[in-house]
């Protein structure tokens, strides 16, 4: 997978170096290119943003800046392929699992996290004439920019492809994937030493009864995820019963 990000904060992408994604791009899994947005601009202060027609507060991201971007960003791509254009915005739709599993099917993605106010609506509209675009939040609270959703997204997909992720086992207990434990969040987890200032790890870990542990650890996450979404329990009712349904 090639993935592109253009942004004003180059170096807030920095992380993609390191750890999961940047083990990733050293074993040629991954080829991330990080572009600075003000490569794009011709003045002297290398302006990016402007009022808002209409009034309002705050400024308003060029739309010049952003189409020079993009074409530049496709001209480097391999020939006649364009990406998917993943627009981060408190106003897109919720990145999930789900969105995460789509996103790394794709052989190309160009993040264009924005700050300010956001991007002028013409670069999204224009983009959308000759590439798919998916607008996308990671949630509902206040950002100063989407270069932390670029973060977030990129190294919850980068986890999905091939090879990646060492231990392929990592991804079934996952909260979110899908097997048994869809949908319900992960249950406590407990390691050596087996006590620790006073407190010791549930016999039935140390029973070697796997059948025990494995009803147990569901139990665990129903209760957990009843406490802190209970809005996930009525889905993972629903796919529970769904499941049953199909193997009758
Ligand atoms: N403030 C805010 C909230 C969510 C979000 N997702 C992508 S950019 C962004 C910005």
């Amino acid at each position: 997978m090639r993935i592109d990000v253009v942004t004003i904060f180059p170096e807030y992408l920095e992380p993609l170096n390191i750890s999961l994604v940047g083990k990733a791009r050293a074993r040629g899994q991954l080829d991330v290119h990080v572009h600075d947005l003000r490569d794009w601009t011709y003045d002297v202060h290398r302006t990016v943003d402007d009022s808002p027609y209409g009034g309002g507060p705050g400024m308003v991201m060029k739309p010049e800046p952003w189409g020079e971007a993009l074409d530049a960003v496709i001209g480097k791509g391999p020939a006649g392929e364009v990406p998917t254009l993943v627009v981060p915005t408190p106003s897109g739709r919720p990145f999930t699992q789900e969105l995460a599993q789509e996103l790394a099917g794709r052989p190309w993605l160009t993040f264009t996290p924005a700050r300010y106010e956001g991007i002028d609506r013409r670069v999204i509209e224009e983009a959308a004439t000759r590439m798919p675009v998916v607008e996308v939040s990671i949630g509902d609270y206040v950002l100063a920019g989407g270069e932390v959703a670029v973060l977030v997204m990129v190294e919850a997909i980068a986890r999905l492809l091939p090879g990646v992720l060492g231990n392929a086992e990592s991804h079934r207990d996952d909260s979110f994937a899908p097997g048994a434990m869809a949908d319900l969040l992960e249950g406590p987890v407990y390691t050596k030493p087996a006590e620790w200032r006073g407190r010791t790890v549930p016999d039935v870990l140390l029973s070697g009864n796997h059948g025990r542990i494995a009803r147990w650890r569901r139990e665990q996450a129903f209760a957990r995820t009843l406490a802190n979404r209970p809005d996930l329990v009525a889905r993972w009712q629903y796919g529970a019963f769904d499941k049953k349904e199909r193997e009758a």
